[in-house]
């Protein structure tokens, strides 16, 4: 009988990584382990508690990541009871934008004792929100400057982007700035890790890295939005680019001690945690939105047409499979609204109560706010905490709970809050559409798809059946279906999604009434989202307002 292949996919999440040992032939997933990062999201303090970070802030440790390789990999592997020998390949996805300074051989800053009290020296997390300022001068310029590449990204560049990033280091700390030979997305670092060298992979640099039709922003372009970064682009992100589903080389000595995986087998180009989830779900085809549901959602979609559509993260050629053009959107806060909730709203008795019933507070509040109606509780919200990734793309908008009064409980807001992110996917769903780019099918991933509620609150807003993915671990999934083509046992991606994804079409189908009902409060979600994200400033002045309080305060400590 012939011996079965494996690939092993990692997903680096938010939190965690996990890995998963997956069957080549049938996308089988045989085991997988998480490995929670020991550093977490640092918001407050640098690692050792004394530096403290300013507002907004969100970095990260990039040995973390190597320690999934060490950790969660093994252990992948020894849960699934196969022969190391049997694994062909290697794939990984990453939170994006999420980027490290290092040194030309691939060193993060962080790492040299020198710069370990430097914040600028660490990894920037996709939710490092800090850089808001230097993404409205790029896109003030841009448009000022009638760039090309601006409608590429539905007219504005996020905050949480390369450049944004890159530029607030140049102006807050020079000597990092100097010291960094190479700006890395983390999806391609990891991959450096694995295989010795630096492969950009062509999703974050389209999406992220504002790459389009083979050129970054003009030198010309950069000087003029901030002396001294005119060279930016040459000196410290551009590189050579690698397909998705490609190889970008073979697993290291080191890495395989690492890992326990044979050193030499294949290492896919990498990936992010959102596009990568796309073959998982069976859905490369054009017109099929996959919807990545966790502390954040992404929505990516292929299709044949290339079009503007405002407030989209963007359209990359190749940005999702090759040869098609892959469209990606986003809400910056989404199960990280619903736990912000839970962990700062709600009272004692409920905690209580939910362990006394064996429940998460997530689904004790999920149960008490199923059994009403629709418009019951009197509340909408606006789903902000975060910012507003898509279509406004402003990191300084905030969140906001319209209609409460003395009889409003807890599941009540949950509730509110929960209908605000589907209310949210519906203004993206709708500007796609009106666009000249429609969706033709809504498909779930992600941890959030494990929340009936949610599910079917989305039906109901969306009026459209919802697909599931049929795994719990997509992105990993889909890193492993990446690893099997990049070990040459599929000729493309479209190809090995077919034998490896996996979805159950239409489990949550809308309820006509129920959708009716909620046309009416999305009419109201409409009018604050215009109101408060276009018309009126009021949020940002807030936001001005705590920056100056906190400045004050540090000031004076
Ligand atoms: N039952 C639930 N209902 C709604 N949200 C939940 C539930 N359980 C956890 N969450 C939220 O889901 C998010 C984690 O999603 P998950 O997909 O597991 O992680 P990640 O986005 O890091 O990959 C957290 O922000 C948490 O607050
Ligand atoms: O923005 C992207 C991808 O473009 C995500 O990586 C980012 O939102 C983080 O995703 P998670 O919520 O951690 O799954």
């Amino acid at each position: 009988m012939p011996v079965d292949q494996y690939t092993v996919g990692v997903d680096f999440g938010t939190l965690s990584g996990r890995a998963v040992v997956v069957r080549v032939s049938d996308g089988a997933e045989i085991a997988s382990a998480v490995h929670d990062y020991r550093h977490a999201v640092l918001e407050e303090t640098l690692p050792g508690g004394t530096v403290r970070l300013p507002d907004a802030w969100a970095l990260q440790v990039p040995d973390d990541y190597r320690d999934v390789l060490r950790r969660a990999v093994p252990a992948a592997l020894a849960a699934a009871g196969i022969e190391p020998d049997q694994v062909v390949g290697i794939g990984t996805d990453f939170t994006a934008c999420t980027m490290v300074p290092t040194y030309a051989d691939g060193t993060p800053l962080c790492e040299d004792p020198r710069f370990a009290d430097r914040p600028h020296s660490y990894v920037k997390l996709w939710k490092h929100h800090a850089a808001q300022g230097q993404a409205d001068r790029i896109n003030d310029l841009a448009e000022q400057r009638g760039e090309s590449w601006l409608p590429r990204y539905g007219g504005l560049i996020s905050s949480e982007w390369e450049f944004a990033k890159a530029l607030q280091i140049h102006e807050e700390d020079a000597e990092i700035y100097d010291a960094m030979d190479r700006w890395v997305e983390a999806a391609d670092w990891i991959v450096w890790q694995l295989c010795g060298h630096y492969v950009r992979n062509a999703c974050t640099a389209g999406y992220k890295g504002i790459y389009q039709d083979g050129h970054y922003p003009s030198a010309d372009f950069l000087r003029e939005l901030a002396p001294g970064f005119g060279s930016f682009v040459a000196d410290k992100l551009d590189q050579p680019l690698g397909e998705l589903g490609s190889r970008a080389g073979t697993l290291t000595a080191e890495a395989a001690r690492w890992t326990g995986l044979p050193e030499g087998i294949a290492v896919a180009v990498g990936n992010v945690d959102a596009h990568v989830t796309a073959p998982a779900a069976g859905a490369v085809e054009p017109g099929r939105m996959v919807a990545i549901m966790g502390t954040s959602t992404c929505h990516v979609m292929s299709s044949t047409v290339l079009k503007e559509v405002p407030g989209m993260c963007g359209v990359v050629d190749g940005g999702i499979v090759a040869g098609s053009f892959g469209y990606e959107a986003g809400q910056s806060g989404v199960g990280d609204i619903f736990g912000w909730f839970t962990r700062t709203s709600v009272p004692a008795s409920y905690s209580e109560a939910a362990e006394a019933a064996g429940e998460s507070v997530h689904e004790h509040l999920t149960r008490l706010a199923q059994t009403q109606d629709v418009g019951e509780h009197g509340l909408v919200a606006l789903d902000w905490h975060s910012g507003n990734r898509s279509v406004l793309v402003d990191h300084e908008l905030s969140g906001l709970v319209i209609g409460t009064t003395l009889a409003t409980r807890p599941e009540d807001t949950y509730r509110a809050l929960l209908e605000a992110t589907a209310f949210g996917t519906r203004v993206i769903v709708e500007t796609f559409r009106d666009s000249g780019v429609p969706v033709e099918e809504f498909v779930v991933a992600g941890g959030l798809a494990r929340n009936p509620l949610l599910m079917q609150i989305y039906a109901d807003v969306l009026r459209m059946p919802l697909s599931v993915i049929a795994s719990a671990q997509g992105p990993a999934l889909g890193s492993a279906i990446h690893a099997a083509v990049a070990a040459g046992c599929y000729p493309d991606v479209p190809v090995a999604a077919k034998s490896m994804g996996k979805v159950r079409r239409a489990a949550f189908v809308p309820d006509e009434s129920r959708s009716a009902a909620y046309d009416s409060l999305f009419e109201i979600y409409l009018e604050l989202h215009d109101r408060f994200g276009r018309d009126v400033p009021t949020m940002r002045r807030l936001r001005a307002l705590r920056r100056d309080a906190l400045t004050r305060k540090g000031d004076a400590s």
